[in-house]
């Protein structure tokens, strides 16, 4: 079944497009690469669908509900959970705060609950904690999880991030990038993560550069160049695709 569907979408900056008029779907429980050169509109496709930009044109669906003017806050309330680019902890808090703060989305408390420190209060705090507990073991954190998250190693960061999306127990998840700068141990610790996430019957979208772990991973795979798609489909078909070599590889097919 479609879970997102993106139809026509288009972005200008001024006179620039960064996405001329592309279309792409995501199915629930699929893992969907969009790769292409740098500049290519990738980050601006999971902006637009994650409301961070509004675009010039064109419908974004979840499960058919229209996403087009609602707020990042409301995308993510949808079940649309995302990581960036440039890592966005919060560097002075710790770890497990970083991570309480995904589960607070589904909290089921009032200011008052809060204010008065109610048993309801209580028990959705301690439920938090235990469910961020959870999401660091699931993403193999062995780092501090008490002391502050910028002591973490960089590759512990990136688990950290995504644990913190994973708390918001999202359908959709969209990683920006979550191989860059990591070690070739920690780029095969993220393929085992990205493939057990969809097992939990997450959908994923991955903006990624190192082949290698986009050929291993993905179900299928779609390129962009200049804002539009021109080549869709499985790993296997993707990498032999001329278009492709042309645009992106920027050499002769694998045998
Ligand atoms: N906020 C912005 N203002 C103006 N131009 C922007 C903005 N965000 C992106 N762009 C431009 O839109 C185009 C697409 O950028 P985008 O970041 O989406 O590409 P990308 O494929 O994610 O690139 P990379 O692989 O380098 O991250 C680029 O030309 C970029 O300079």
């Amino acid at each position: 079944m479609t879970l997102l569907d993106v139809t026509e979408l288009r972005l200008s900056f001024g006179g620039l497009l960064a996405v001329d008029g592309l279309s792409l779907s995501v199915r629930e429980g699929e893992i969907v690469s969009l790769i292409g050169p740098n500049g290519a509109g990738k980050t601006s496709v999971f902006n637009c669908v994650t409301g961070f930009y509004r675009p010039t044109a064109g419908r974004i669906t979840l499960r058919g509900r229209d996403l087009r003017g609602l707020r990042p806050s409301a995308v993510a309330g949808l079940g649309v959970a995302r990581t960036f680019q440039n890592l966005r902890l919060f560097g002075e808090l710790s770890v497990l705060d970083n991570v309480r703060a995904g589960t607070h989305l589904w909290l089921r408390q009032s200011v008052l609950d809060a204010l008065l420190h109610t048993p309801r209060y209580r028990r959705s705090e301690h439920e938090c904690t235990e469910q961020a507990h959870h999401w660091l073991d699931f993403v193999g954190l062995r780092g501090d999880r008490y002391g502050p998250a910028r002591a973490l190693p960089y590759g512990e960061q990136r688990r950290a991030e995504i644990a913190r999306a994973l708390a918001r127990r999202p359908g959709l998840l969209l990683l920006d990038e979550p191989a860059a700068g990591l070690n070739h141990g920690e780029k095969a610790g993220m393929v085992d993560l990205i493939r057990r996430i969809r097992d939990l019957g997450v959908a994923i979208m991955l903006i990624e550069h190192d082949m290698g772990l986009v050929m291993e991973v993905s179900e299928r795979v779609v390129v962009l160049n200049f804002g539009r798609e021109i080549a869709e489909g499985r790993p296997e078909e993707v990498r032999r695709d001329p278009a492709v070599i042309e645009a992106y590889l920027g050499g002769e097919p694998d045998a």
